[in-house]
């Protein structure tokens, strides 16, 4: 039976959760007083199902229902992970901690999505304050995977342990914070920069749009796969990072920032963000904003997860926990998976040589469900493709689930022939066909050589299997 989530206020950010836990095999109950909750929700999870699966190679669970309730004693009932996204006003989530501790299982994580207040500020006047931890996420919370797990002093051991494995289980990064503070650590620097931000624009200096220019063609990038400080160790050269703070220090106290000065939010500064805003991005409805913001992102979460690197490790570990073995079907189903942004090419469809890519990540699933797997290869021995033949039957396009079902049509001694069908997950139609044949080979001499007896065994069984079928 799948695990439930309970998402207590749907909006911007309750959405975001409510679109990872369901994808993440979750049933959500979500309670939000907003007639339009629903629709809402409905748009964010329409984003949410074309993203998050694009990041894994392994096929994500089976999706779990999102249900809307009237009463928030129902959406709690049973769940063992309530998230609270109301808005940022301290009596309200006083009121709703009230309510929802009235009729919860008091075992259940109760995780708020403030991105200021203090634990303890939350916690104050609660029946069981224990129960309650902050949770903050960042925008949107399906794709990225940062959320700040901030305890305080009274959250309970156990309840905090929960909250990890959970948080980390839906893919996500606990950050512990370990000393509760006002906007815990993320939101300082996003509130530092964007302090910084309104002077520069009030002050007439930048428009918002040089603005972004001047992060996103620099220091944003480097901040993705590096973050500040190891950025800037490197930047200190091979002296390092007491050469770079011994050559930067001084600046500290210079005029380098307005920091320490609050900008004045008059009607006047108001106005001129909006209408430099409206003038950079008013071309473009939220809508089409949030899937451009979604595919880059995308795009860059794959990119780092080639390299290993930052958030692509977590993304790695993810298809790692997702990946069960292989049945042992006729034919076997090798692949299941989503056509990710980044396999498009000019035509707007799956480019060619990613269906050789999906063949061979099929092949190599067959070998590791074999006894040919990585310590098979470490070992000395492995196949090696020596020809395939494939059939384009028809497009794929960016977001649709595809997968290969594989048979096993020669496996004497050397030998191993596979054919594998590609097929799209909503209709059935084959979109490609692979012809593959595989010699085994020594990693040593580099020529072709017979299997173990283990391997051989396994791959003549599924032979005769196949044949018979
Ligand atoms: N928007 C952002 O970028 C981020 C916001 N947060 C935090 O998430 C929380 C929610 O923010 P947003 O989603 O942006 O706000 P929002 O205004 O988009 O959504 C709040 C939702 O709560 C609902 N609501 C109001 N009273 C309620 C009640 N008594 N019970 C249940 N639902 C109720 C509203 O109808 C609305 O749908 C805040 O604490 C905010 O600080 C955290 C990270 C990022
Ligand atoms: C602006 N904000 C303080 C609501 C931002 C956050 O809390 C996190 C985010 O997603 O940027």
């Amino acid at each position: 039976m799948a695990r439930r989530a309970a998402i207590i206020g749907g909006g911007v950010i309750g959405g975001g959760w409510a679109a990872r836990f369901a994808l993440m095999g979750w049933e959500v109950r979500v309670y939000d007083p907003d007639p339009e909750a629903e629709r809402k929700i409905g748009e964010v999870m329409a984003g949410a199902v074309r993203a998050l699966p694009m990041l894994f190679e392994a096929p994500m669970p089976a999706r779990g229902a999102i249900s809307f309730h009237d009463s928030l004693a129902e959406a709690v009932e049973g769940a063992e992970y309530i998230q609270e996204s109301v808005p940022e006003r301290l009596d309200l989530k006083h009121k709703v901690y009230a309510e929802i501790q009235g009729a919860c299982d008091p075992g259940a994580v109760l995780a708020s999505s403030t991105s200021g207040f203090k634990p303890s500020q939350l916690q104050e006047g609660a029946a069981r304050p224990g129960q309650i931890v902050v949770a903050h996420p960042f925008n949107p919370v399906y794709l990225l995977p940062l959320v700040e797990l901030v305890p305080g002093e009274v959250a309970a051991p156990d309840i905090l342990e929960k909250a990890r494995e959970i948080l980390t289980g839906i893919g996500m990064y606990p950050l512990h914070v370990r000393a509760e503070i006002d906007a815990h650590i993320a939101d300082r620097f996003l509130e530092a920069v964007w302090r910084e931000a309104l002077w520069l624009v009030k002050d007439g200096i930048a428009t918002t749009e040089e603005i972004d220019n001047a992060i996103r063609y620099g220091f944003g990038l480097r901040w993705a796969q590096m973050g500040l400080f190891e950025t800037y160790r490197v930047a200190g050269g091979e002296a390092g990072m007491r050469h770079f703070m011994a050559q930067f220090g001084p600046c500290l106290s210079w005029p380098w920032t307005r920091l320490t000065d609050v900008p004045e939010f008059t009607d006047e500064l108001v106005d001129l963000i909006t209408e430099q805003s409206d003038a950079q991005s008013g071309h473009m409805s939220i809508r089409d904003l949030e899937r451009l913001r979604d595919d880059n992102l995308v795009a860059i979460l794959r990119a780092l997860k080639m390299q290993g690197a930052a958030a692509g490790r977590l993304i790695r570990a993810q298809d790692d926990r997702m990946r069960g073995p292989l049945e042992e079907t006729v034919p076997m189903v090798t692949v299941r998976r989503v056509v990710p942004v980044d396999w498009t090419d000019l035509n707007g469809h799956m480019n060619e040589g990613r269906y050789g890519q999906v063949f061979s990540d099929a092949s190599e699933e067959l070998m590791t469900h074999v006894g040919a797997d990585q310590a098979y290869i470490d070992a000395g021995n492995s196949y090696f493709t020596a020809e395939t033949n494939i059939k384009y039957l028809a497009e794929t396009l960016a977001g649709e689930e595809i997968f290969v079902e594989t048979r096993v049509t020669l496996g004497e001694g050397k030998k191993l022939r596979l054919w594998h069908e590609m097929k799209r997950a909503s209709d059935g139609e084959v979109l490609a066909t692979g012809d593959q044949f595989m010699l085994h080979v020594s990693l040593e001499t580099r020529r072709s050589c017979p299997p173990l007896d283990h391997v051989r065994e396994n791959v003549e069984r599924l032979a005769r299997m196949h044949a018979e079928a």
